[in-house]
Formats: structure tokens, sequence, C-alpha cells
């Protein structure tokens, strides 16, 4: 069985040098996708779940799809992982629900809307860390807010994300208050804010230093050299894409996300964790307006959401290639939750700092 921690694999990347692309999942197909794309090339896989996934499946429809995705694909190491945790009953229910891995996002209160302050960010995350780690599992915070440094607020249409405008400084993590984060809450990987926002409109042009923040990360990566970075709000919205979408019907105005190559440079420093969830969208998507455009006649879903599962598969597996990932699947030896609860007790993975 090849059910892993983020930590375990997040390890083996920082290792390796490498970063593992984390799909966000709502359906069997997007499993399917992410399963099959790391078979296809031996990557290890994360896969997320948003609160609004859990509610959309069902945790146990949710629970049994991760369950035979384990089965499917013994060889492939898969952690599990709650994306955006809201508050302690929401990452406790998902470490009941079998995942190996929770985000704590005290960036924001619980009704992931509202900034909350660093006191209130550190105290929740804190607690969160005490709870996943006695079970082996591990943890994800975040410090900063996923939003736009270009238009200074976060993408309205996404169901996470402060509503009001931000200041440069919310949307910018600090590196001085990132060691200190780290250091107060003993977190396994952290989320900083880099200027980028969820959903596909992150930047009205292609970014540069002055929009998307590389500089932080290699500020925070200095500072804190062994400590694994989640690089949030990561889709590269490909122009393919838009433009497929586009010529079948849909409406996208041009946009930006954030170009694979900043990504690769970001794994230079010590991003080992990048959040993917509008590219999936986009692939499946625009296959699926391709072929209910091209046969309207058809109304078999397999037809269309078949060829979307590949489409996301392949875009899945782009990433896993581009990020490095791919070829360490079958090298992790996989340790089992107990064992790494009981180097948890013993202190094996206190944070360590330059
Ligand atoms: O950060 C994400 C999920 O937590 C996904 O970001 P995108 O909207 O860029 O895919
Ligand atoms: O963080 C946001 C992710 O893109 C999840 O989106 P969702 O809440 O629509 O599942
Ligand atoms: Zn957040
Ligand atoms: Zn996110």
């Amino acid at each position: 069985m090849a059910r892993v921690t983020l930590r375990q694999l997040l390890d083996d990347a920082a290792e390796h040098g490498y970063g593992i692309p984390a799909f966000n999942v709502s359906t069997m197909e997007q499993v399917i996708a992410v399963m099959e794309a790391a078979r296809a090339c031996d990557a290890p896989a994360i896969v997320q779940a948003s609160r609004r996934a859990r509610r959309y499946a069902g945790d146990i429809m949710l629970a049994r799809m991760i369950d035979a995705a384990v089965e499917t694909y013994p060889d492939i190491p898969l952690c599990v992982h709650q994306d955006h945790g809201n508050d302690e009953e929401t990452c406790a229910s998902a470490l009941q629900a079998g995942f190996t891995s929770v985000m704590m996002d005290g960036s924001l209160r619980e009704d992931g809307r509202t900034p909350a302050d660093y006191a209130y960010n550190v105290a929740v995350t804190r607690r969160v860390v005490d709870l996943a780690h006695r079970a082996g599992a591990s943890v994800e915070g975040e410090l900063g807010l996923v939003g736009s440094l270009e238009g200074l607020e976060n993408e309205a249409e996404d169901g996470h994300g402060a509503e009001d405008a931000l200041s440069p400084e919310q949307v910018l993590t600090d590196p001085d208050e990132a060691v200190r984060f780290v250091r107060e809450t003993k977190v396994d990987a952290l989320a900083i804010a880099v200027g980028t926002s969820h959903g596909a409109y992150k930047f009205s042009r292609k970014p540069d230093g002055a929009i998307l923040a590389m500089q932080v990360i290699k500020e925070i990566n200095r500072r804190m050299p062994a400590m694994h970075l989640v690089m949030h709000a990561s889709s590269s919205v490909p122009r393919e894409l838009q433009d497929l979408i586009n010529r079948h019907g849909g409406e996208m105005p041009q946009t930006w996300g954030v170009p694979v190559e900043e990504i690769q440079l970001g794994i230079r420093y010590g991003v080992r964790k990048v959040n993917i969830d509008t590219d999936c969208r986009m692939a499946m998507t625009g296959e699926i307006r391709r072929v209910l455009a091209q046969s309207p006649g058809e109304l078999d879903p397999r037809r269309y959401l078949g060829p979307a599962r590949a489409a996301m598969a392949r875009l899945c597996r782009d990433r896993y290639e581009a990020f490095g990932a791919a070829g360490r699947a079958s090298r992790i030896k996989v340790v089992p939750m107990g064992e790494m609860a009981k180097a948890y007790e013993a202190g094996a993975f206190e944070p360590r700092f330059a």
C-alpha cells in the first residue's frame, strides 16, 4: 500500500532537488488522471481536496476513491492532502477520512475570507500540528495571503480567499516573520504568498518581478534552506487551453498565469509542492467543449469525460516532468504513519534554520 505522508515526499523532493505538483480533485476522472499520469512517468502523487471538493463528492465517496487509487496504483506513493483547511475540525475530519496531510490555512479566519492576525494563525496552526503529528500526518501552514499583487485583490470566483482589497504587505510573506512562524508552529511545509491569486485571472500581462515576487522565495530560502515551501495558485493558464476553450464557444478574456519557468526557478530555491487546480479544470473544459461542439448529438458522458480525463492526464504528466518528479516514485519506500508519529515524538522533524 502506497499511501504516504506529505513530509516524506517533500523530504525526498528536497534531497533530490525537485518539486511535486499537487493537483486538486473533486471527481473520479480527476483522480484517475493524476494517477495515470504519475504511473506513466513514475512520479509520486499528491491529490488534494478543498472543503468544497469534500462537499461535492462527499467524504465517504472521496475516501473510497482514494482507497481505490491506492489499490489500483500500488507502485505510486500517494499523498492525500486537505487543501486550505479553515479550522481544526476540518483538519481533524480529513485525518479521520484517511488523509495523510492537512493544510491549516490560518492566514484567514474560520470563514475562509477574513484576513487573520499573526497570533491567531500561530495558535490555530500549532494546535493542528500537535493533533496531526501525533497521528504521523503532515501539516502545511500558510503565512501571507494568496492574492494578486497586480490587482491587490483575490480572485472572487474562487471559494477561498479574502474578499476585500489587500495591501502589498498582505500578499507578500515577510521572510523574518516566516522564520518565526516556522519556529513557533513546527509546520512541515510553509505556503508563502508571492503575488499570485487563485483561478484563471492572475495577471493581465506576462508576469515580471513587479507582480510575481519570486525574490520573496529566495529570501525565505536563504533564511531557512531546509524548509519545504509551497507555491499556491500556480496554474500556468496555458494560452493553448484558453484558445481551445474560446474556439468552442467559451468566453475567456486573455489572461496570464504563473509560467512554468518561474516555478522551476522556485524549485531551485526550496519550493517542493506546487498547487495546481485551474489548469486541470481548463484541460477538461477544453476537451468537453471540443467534443460537444464537434459532435452535437453526443449523449454519452464517457465520450466527453474520457477525452477530458486524458487531456488532464497529459497536463499532469507535463508538470511532473517539468518539476523533476518523474522517475522518483519507484525510489521511495513508504514510511507508515505509525513510524512517522514516533519520529515526530522523538524530535526527528524539528525545524532547522540557516
Ligand atoms: O492553489 C491552488 C489550490 O490550493 C490552485 O491554484 P490555481 O487556481 O492556480 O490552480
Ligand atoms: O484553493 C482553491 C482551489 O482551487 C480549490 O477550489 P474549490 O474550492 O472550488 O474546490
Ligand atoms: Zn490562504
Ligand atoms: Zn491555494
